[in-house]
């Protein structure tokens, strides 16, 4: 039975307030989680109580959402059973009462939702994944890498925001996972003797100074090959292009910030049939805006059977948006955020309608992210088979690789791995 809910204001990754809850319960059992902040936010998105002003320190928003913890929800759901989540997310949704959480914060109920059920997990002496989805959690998940980074995550001239890595022919996590940061570390090293700027950006991601898009691929094909690996087989391509970022405001074209060139919606699907044509790319995620849905359903139609087409802001997690993409058969898979919506039982509503319309659901970190690693083990839990959380070089990232790595070694001999090719259609 839950006794006490604390809310406490703590630091993301880029050094901007954030919340954290903890739960207590009757017997002392205790557990913690906190929750994590977009840069490139999709519009329709659960609303958070944050301001992201970056040079000034803002906690305002952050301090209205611990207010929240401390006070209406700690009313609203002491006294309840810490593993009805279900339960305890209905109570806080019922108390906030609109329908983008702005009332309470989506940042103050997810981080109690997340927190509830890790002291569950604790409270049965089960492990989190194994809590959230019982014996059938037992499929690990295939990384997706952002190894080079652009867009609005990095302060560089590549329009692009994730250039990732997928180690499709290993034969299990921990091995993955070994040749991703081998790529990672070689790719390094080919930057730094061609002179480049090896900094990297908020999501762990080398950020140079490029002369396009292509260059970036090209660089990561040549670090894969000079790990000793093969793009292709060993080693697949992901892009995240966060195009709704590249929207212009004034008409229908986008504008790509960086390189100054606009598109059409046709043009820019376009490019991506000559991108995936050219180069060993099996997903691509928002290569459209978060609004153009008819484009979405011609991308679909050209790509979706070829590659994996994920919505990110086009679905922001959402079951409304997902079953209205899915009625018009757009893209074929959703990232999966859970600060996007906001509680776990909505996230688990999402990734349970994607998997039933043969959607694939991939779990993602935020660009702000904390220590917390519930997403590792919601990877697991949920059966995802991918996710996606950045580059080993920032330890609120390394904190999530680590975590499966614990994982897959307590599932053993049972764990499913990789080489199911979670994504690959070609
Ligand atoms: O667009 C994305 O997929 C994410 C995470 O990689 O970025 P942000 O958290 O900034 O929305
Ligand atoms: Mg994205």
């Amino acid at each position: 039975m839950i006794e006490n809910v604390i809310g406490r204001e703590i630091l993301d990754s880029r050094g901007i307030p954030t919340v954290e809850a903890q739960i207590v319960l009757q017997d002392g059992t205790t557990a913690r989680a906190s929750v994590p902040s977009g840069a490139s936010t999709g519009e329709f998105e659960a609303l958070e109580l944050r301001d992201q002003d970056a040079g000034r320190y803002l906690g305002k928003g952050v301090m209205k959402a611990v207010h929240h913890i401390n006070h209406e929800i700690k009313e609203a759901i002491k006294g309840m059973d810490v593993s009805d989540i279900y339960a305890i997310d209905a109570a806080m949704l019922a108390l906030d009462g609109s329908e983008d959480k702005i009332h309470l914060g989506a940042n103050a109920i997810l981080a109690v939702s997340l927190a509830c059920a890790k002291t569950a997990a604790k409270a049965y002496h089960l492990p989190l994944y194994r809590f959230i989805g019982g014996i059938n959690a037992n499929r690990m998940p295939l990384p997706m890498m952002n190894i080079l980074n652009g867009g609005a995550h990095a302060a560089n001239t590549v329009d692009i925001q994730e250039f990732m890595i997928m180690p499709i022919g290993a034969s299990d996590f921990q091995e993955g996972l070994r040749w991703c940061a081998e790529v990672f570390q070689t790719l390094k090293a080919i930057l730094k003797k061609d002179g480049h700027i090896t900094a990297v950006g908020d999501e762990g991601g080398f950020a140079p100074n490029l002369k396009n898009d292509e260059e970036a691929i090209e660089y990561i094909l040549k670090a894969i090959e000079a790990a000793g690996y093969q793009a292709g087989s060993d080693f697949a391509l992901a892009l995240d292009a966060a195009a709704s970022e590249w929207k212009s405001k004034d008409n229908d074209a986008y504008f790509l910030p960086k390189s100054k060139i606009r598109y059409t919606s046709e043009q820019l699907i376009e490019r991506w049939e000559q991108l995936v044509q050219s180069y060993p790319i099996i997903s691509i995620e928002d290569g459209l805006d978060e609004e153009d849905w008819e484009g979405w359903q011609e991308l679909t139609k050209r790509l979706g059977k070829q590659i994996q087409l994920v919505g990110d802001d086009l679905f922001v997690t959402n079951t409304k948006r997902l079953s209205k993409g899915i009625k018009q058969h757009c893209a074929n898979a959703i990232l999966i955020k859970l600060n996007q919506i906001g509680s776990l039982s909505e996230t688990m509503e999402a990734v349970k309608m994607a998997q039933e319309a043969g959607y694939r659901a991939i779990i993602s970190h935020r660009s702000g992210e904390s220590e917390d690693t519930t997403i590792a083990d919601l990877a697991v839990a949920l059966n995802t088979s991918q996710i996606k959380t950045g580059a080993p070089s920032r330890s609120e990232r390394v904190a999530k690789y680590n975590q499966l790595l614990r994982i897959e070694e307590a599932l053993g001999e049972h764990a499913i791995c990789l080489k199911e090719k979670a994504v690959a259609n070609r």
